[in-house]
């Protein structure tokens, strides 16, 4: 089932062009990567599928519904999301828990199962040791970790994620990247996310957009080159 679907999209900053004609599709249970250069516009095309853009040609729809006819939900993970400012709730665990709640569980006490997701969670980015930690003791790195933890523990059907692993070393990056394809290959969940590490990335991932600069383009403008990646490692 298709959850992202992009047309003919192109966008302009002012009367400049940055994006010409992307036309592609993410569908359930695919991991797809975008990258390109510094200033490729990947942020623009994230935001256009988001709808926080709007393409003044094509057009960028997410499905409203995922493949259990269920209303669908969205995990984003901006850039620099560290840059958050938190003042409640203080604790790494708290902050990760109230993602729980965002499933609908405003007045229920977290269960089990919630317990178990924000555990994985935290552990998944190598941060449940300092899941009591006061969230302002932390490093920009370290917050990172935390915020896409709590984008994990909401569970989402498509994740949306913008440059998530910058600041992470490479130990880190293969078990996130491992994380990604599990959530994609076992939970079926469809996966968008902008990365410069497209080398160690690619035996993980399904598709690979590249935005590539148009030759015969007078501005920095963009279009694309797909490649679908048959998945080298089984993880
Ligand atoms: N609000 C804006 N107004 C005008 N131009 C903008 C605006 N935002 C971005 N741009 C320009 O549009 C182009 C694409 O920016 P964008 O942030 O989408 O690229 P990116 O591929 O995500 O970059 P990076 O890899 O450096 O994060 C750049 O040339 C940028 O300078």
């Amino acid at each position: 089932m298709e959850y992202i679907d992009v047309q003919h999209l192109s966008f302009f900053y002012d009367d400049e062009p940055v994006l010409q004609d992307i036309t592609f599709q993410v569908h359930e249970g695919e991991f797809v990567i975008l990258t390109g250069e510094n200033g490729a516009a990947k942020s623009t095309l994230l935001k256009s599928i988001l709808g926080l853009l709007k393409p003044q040609e094509g057009f960028a729809t997410i499905s409203k519904v995922n493949a259990r006819g269920e209303k669908l939900t969205i995990g984003y993970a901006p850039q620099q999301i560290s840059s958050f400012n938190i003042g409640f709730p203080s604790k790494v665990l708290e902050f990760v828990e109230s993602g729980r709640y965002q499933k609908g569980k405003w007045f229920k006490k977290l269960d089990d199962e919630d317990h178990t997701h924000v555990q994985k969670a935290l552990e998944s980015v190598g941060m449940w040791e300092m899941r009591n930690k006061k969230i302002g003791e932390l490093s920009g790195g370290q917050k990172q970790r935390i915020a896409l933890a709590r984008i994990f523990a909401t569970d989402p059907d498509l994740f949306v994620l913008d440059e998530p692993t910058t600041g992470m070393d490479k130990e880190s990056r293969e078990r996130f990247y491992q994380l990604l394809k599990h959530n994609s290959k076992v939970h079926n969940k469809a996966i968008i996310m902008v990365t410069h590490e497209h080398e160690d990335i690619k035996g993980y991932v399904d598709t690979h957009i590249q935005l590539v600069r148009k030759e015969d383009s007078p501005w920095r403008c963009f279009s694309m080159d797909l490649c679908k990646e048959p998945s080298k490692h089984q993880h």
